[in-house]
């Protein structure tokens, strides 16, 4: 099985809008090879993990090998990646995307193009895949496959007379996208007798097997036993196991050029697997690595530090294991004065964020604080120096900074008319720059400049609330641009509180300030003394709160008589207490924490 000869292979990616149907059209493949029982299906095979079920959305790219007897009476293996939808992981689509020679582009009849199919269908191209469209849903009453088509020449502008209609839900003419993927999608090229050449697609870690890597072979041959070298890190491995996932693993002899599939060789970490480093022979290694992929950078920094302080080990190690499978991911250890030990994590993107969190809490069972997501900004210092902050507690003194820029973005927004006037006005409240405003069929799509710091601040909300969930977004870094920004610290009883810290731009500034200070008020419980809760930048006090004293005794209800009773309620507080955080003479609450970084 192995030895699939090249003409007879095609490696392909499905591209698609969240909720287009990528999943679904994925799962009536795998049905349609008979790769497996419908027993086995159960649900969706390729979106695995827990958390991508819940939220029905794709995360890591997977892949499987497929077995198709086509009209024309031969036999194909076709491997199929799984690619992200999502914005936040166009890094894992572009690597995917590497990995192939076609896509299918799925668009919803009922729907159209959207922002995301567009962002994708670009990236396809730039990989020079060829690109077959699939029109799907077309079982819906709403479905306008003519009107789609045309929409797709016009908007995405590649041919769609062609164009493959489907209901991946009921499974009508999936027998049609197979021949599609057999006549039209070209075979991958390679020579089986020249040195190995494999390109490290993605690595993982599985807690059976240890670190898996997914590899395309381009040229030559990988068997079991071979001793590999990684081009970039010049680690060598000896390969234990090679083979293909039908979805499920299984081990197969050798993997040829054109072919997809793993590698199991004992590897204890995973900074030795690059993504996009090429794999080859250590005794008989290929003369040039193949053009590899841009290292993700991620955009988006927040603290997480564990409730419970016992808990910093298990994040630690929690932490590395989720980078394991994800490498896009980044963090390091920080200390906050308010929130104790954690680590300071960068991400892709909002969803990106949200996602490692989540995971944290259900796959670890961890209890966690977060800060409020930061951007990266650019310190141009007196000195010469240009410093990357990540942090806005560890900004430096103000008289040492020349200027300071701040990422901006490109975004384009997909919206139906009717909501465009709030869109505009949303973008402009965030100090957006429109860039262009065109139409596709009913809907605008209109193109924004935006500080991507804005965005991080509960964009994607207000969006959604705005468009009632219809607008599609989209967006691309674009560079960094000097602005004025301040810092802003929060000072509970006159003492700064750390985690709370944030950037903004001076005009913003004061109406961010009073609304956090606001908010504290109602979730700092009255002390014994008055508390004042200020905004400041600099020493410059910008916004105050005033939290009135009280006295409160717990047991004073209990009339001395009551022993136990009096113990349990010493007790009860006593566990409130834990979930506390001194602050100088001030204690506040973990939930005031949580609330106060919950900004909206
Ligand atoms: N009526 C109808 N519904 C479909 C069809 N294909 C998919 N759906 C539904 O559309 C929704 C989204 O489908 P998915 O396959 O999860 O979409 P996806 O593109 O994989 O979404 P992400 O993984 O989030 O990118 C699901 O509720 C499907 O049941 C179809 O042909 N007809």
């Amino acid at each position: 099985m192995t030895d699939t000869p090249l003409h007879l292979i095609r490696n392909f990616s499905i591209i698609a809008h969240i909720d287009h149907g990528k999943s679904t059209l994925a799962d009536r493949l795998i049905e349609a090879c008979g790769a497996l029982t419908a027993r086995e299906m159960k649900g969706q095979v390729l979106d695995s993990m827990e958390l991508e079920q819940e939220r029905g959305i794709t995360i890591k790219a997977q892949t499987v090998r497929l077995t198709y007897p086509a009209k024309d009476g031969n036999v194909y293996t076709l491997n199929l990646m799984d690619t992200p939808g999502h914005v936040d992981f166009a890094y894992e689509v572009s690597r995917s995307l590497a990995a192939c020679e076609g896509s299918l582009l799925v668009v919803d009849a009922s729907q159209g193009v959207e922002a995301q199919t567009l962002a994708n269908v670009y990236q396809a191209i730039d990989a020079n895949h060829e690109i077959v469209p699939v029109l799907n849903k077309i079982d819906l009453p709403a479905a306008e496959p003519e009107r789609v088509r045309a929409q797709i020449e016009e908007v995405v502008g590649i041919p769609a007379d062609d164009a493959v209609e489907i209901s991946a839900k009921t499974g009508l003419n999936i027998e049609g996208v197979l021949e599609a993927l057999v006549q039209r999608l070209p075979a991958p090229k390679g020579d089986a007798e020249a040195p190995l050449q494999g390109l490290l697609v993605d690595s993982w870690y599985d807690s059976y097997l240890g670190v898996i890597i997914l590899v395309r072979i381009k040229e030559g041959r990988l068997k079991r036993g071979d001793k590999i070298r990684m081009m970039q890190t010049g680690a060598t491995y000896h390969v234990d196991q090679v083979g293909v996932f039908l979805p499920k693993m299984k081990s197969v002899d050798s993997l040829g050029p054109g072919e997809m599939g793993y590698i199991n060789a004992a590897i204890k970490t995973v900074a030795d697997c690059n993504v996009g480093d090429t794999i080859t022979l250590d005794n008989r290694p290929a003369e040039k690595a193949l053009p590899g992929f841009k290292p993700s950078v991620p955009v988006v920094w927040c603290g997480l530090f564990p409730v419970d302080a016992d808990d910093f080990d298990k994040l630690r190690t929690s932490l590395g294991k989720l980078r394991l499978n994800d490498a896009s991911f980044h963090f390091e250890a920080e200390t906050s004065a308010a929130l104790g030990f954690g680590f300071r994590c960068g991400f892709l993107g909002l969803l990106h964020l949200e996602i490692i969190q989540e995971r944290l809490s259900r796959e670890f069972n961890l209890d966690l604080i977060a800060t409020a997501p930061s951007v990266v900004y650019k310190m141009h210092m007196n000195n010469g120096d240009v410093e990357e902050l990540h942090n806005p507690a560890d900004m430096p003194e103000i008289s040492k900074i020349d200027y300071i820029e701040e990422p901006w973005i490109k975004a384009s927004i997909l919206v139906r008319d009717e909501y465009l006037g709030s869109v505009l006005t949303l973008c402009t409240e965030r100090r957006g720059v429109q860039i262009d405003l065109t139409y596709v069929g009913d809907r605008a799509m209109v193109v924004y400049r935006l500080p991507l710091n804005e965005v991080v601040f509960d964009f994607y909300d207000r969006l959604k609330s705005l468009t009632r969930g219809y607008a599609s977004f989209e967006y691309q870094m674009d560079g960094y641009e000097e602005s004025d920004l301040v810092r802003i610290s929060i000072l509970v009883n006159h003492e700064p509180v750390d985690a709370l810290a944030f950037i903004a731009h001076r005009t913003v500034a004061e109406t961010r300030g009073r609304a956090i200070c606001a908010k504290l008020k109602d979730l700092i419980p009255r002390q014994l003394f008055k508390i004042a809760i200020q905004a400041s930048i600099g020493s410059k006090v910008i916004a105050r709160e005033t939290l009135g004293a009280l006295s409160k005794d717990v047991t004073a209800k209990c009339y001395g008589g009551d022993i136990s009773r009096k113990r349990k309620l010493l007790e009860k507080q006593k566990e409130g207490k834990k979930r506390m955080r001194q602050f100088g003479k001030v204690e506040i609450p973990q939930s005031a924490f949580l609330a106060a970084l919950k900004m909206d």
